[in-house]
């Protein structure tokens, strides 16, 4: 795609109080999806997009971890949103996930990595059917979730939330679930059915050596990376749909994401289900931040500046 796609004035960038990178010249295209129409629970996910972005005007430009700044070092175009629901809030799920995958399919055609910013997870079956047009070889999908979200259907929508990981499954892709410890028995039936490796929250909090098992397990090279946020501890992430406590903790999330960026492909990720809480702005803050240190070590994959 050209850059004739950029729009005027520009959508609110990334990061653009350090730095505003033409499309062109951009590694790295933010995807701003502010989708909400099946949340179950706590509801605000369609504000996440918009309070991420605010938020990343605080962030540190440079990673001391990775001794860069990949606001420079890599370039972060950010496109207008998609599947808005602030603009259509009645647009229906089956609309939303081609809305979402020809949205896109042009940044990934580009060989751009997009870091898509939900709301709610359905959203994620239009950001894997893109990365399935465009990439030729099969990818797993590792999801890092409280919950399952492999039922079929879910206050009658099989593009609810709590449904996207069995629609990524009926797309013939195989998944690791991770930090799981919210599921209905429905999907435990079918996790045994289909003997799907689940790394459950419970068993992870008692094995040092979980990271290098699950990042073991994964049979591809190439991954796409969902992130529903209610998968870390809702102590440091409360702001999310239906807060299950648990989960992972900060820096042991970044060590996973780290080494699996470093071991295989990651195709691209998305960072799910933010729904800011009134008054306080710690958990858009955390999904900016890890939005931003999954572009570093993306880069960090790709052989940019160390
Ligand atoms: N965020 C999610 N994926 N949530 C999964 C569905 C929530 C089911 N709560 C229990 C409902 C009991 N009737
Ligand atoms: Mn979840
Ligand atoms: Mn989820």
């Amino acid at each position: 795609m050209d850059s004739s796609h950029e729009i005027f004035p520009q959508p609110k960038q990334f990061l653009e109080s350090e730095s505003v990178t033409p499309y062109a010249d951009a590694a790295v295209v933010v995807v701003p999806i502010p989708y909400e129409a099946t949340t179950s629970y706590r509801k605000g996910c369609q504000y996440g997009p918009g309070a991420v972005l605010e938020a990343s005007d605080q962030l540190e430009a440079y990673d001391e971890e990775l001794n860069t700044s990949p606001c420079h070092d890599l370039g972060i175009y950010t496109c207008a949103p998609l599947a808005d629901s602030n603009e259509h809030p009645t647009l229906a799920g089956d609309a939303m996930v081609t809305q979402v995958c020809d949205g896109i399919v042009p940044f990934v055609e580009d060989g751009k990595f997009v870091v898509a910013i939900g709301g709610e997870h359905a959203i994620t079956t239009g950001v894997v059917r893109a990365m399935q047009k465009v990439t030729s070889e099969s990818f797993t999908v590792v999801q890092i979730d409280a919950h399952g979200d492999m039922r079929d259907k879910f206050e009658g929508s099989q593009h609810n939330h709590a449904c996207v990981m069995r629609r990524v499954l009926e797309l013939g892709l195989p998944t690791l679930p991770i930090a799981i410890r919210a599921i209905c028995q429905e999907e435990a039936d079918l996790i045994r059915e289909k003997n799907i490796p689940v790394f459950w929250a419970r068993e992870m909090a008692d094995n040092p050596d979980w990271i290098d098992q699950a990042i073991a397990s994964i049979t591809t090279e190439k991954v796409f990376l969902t992130i529903d946020m209610d998968g870390f501890d809702p102590g440091f992430m409360p702001g999310v749909g239906t807060p299950e406590p648990g989960g992972l903790g900060w820096y042991e999330g970044l060590k996973f994401f780290r080494r699996l960026f470093q071991t295989k492909q990651v195709i691209g990720c998305d960072l799910m289900e933010l729904a800011p809480v009134p008054g306080s702005v710690v958990s858009e803050f955390s999904t900016a931040k890890l939005a931003y240190k999954l572009m570093g070590y993306w880069g960090e994959s790709q052989g940019k500046k160390p």
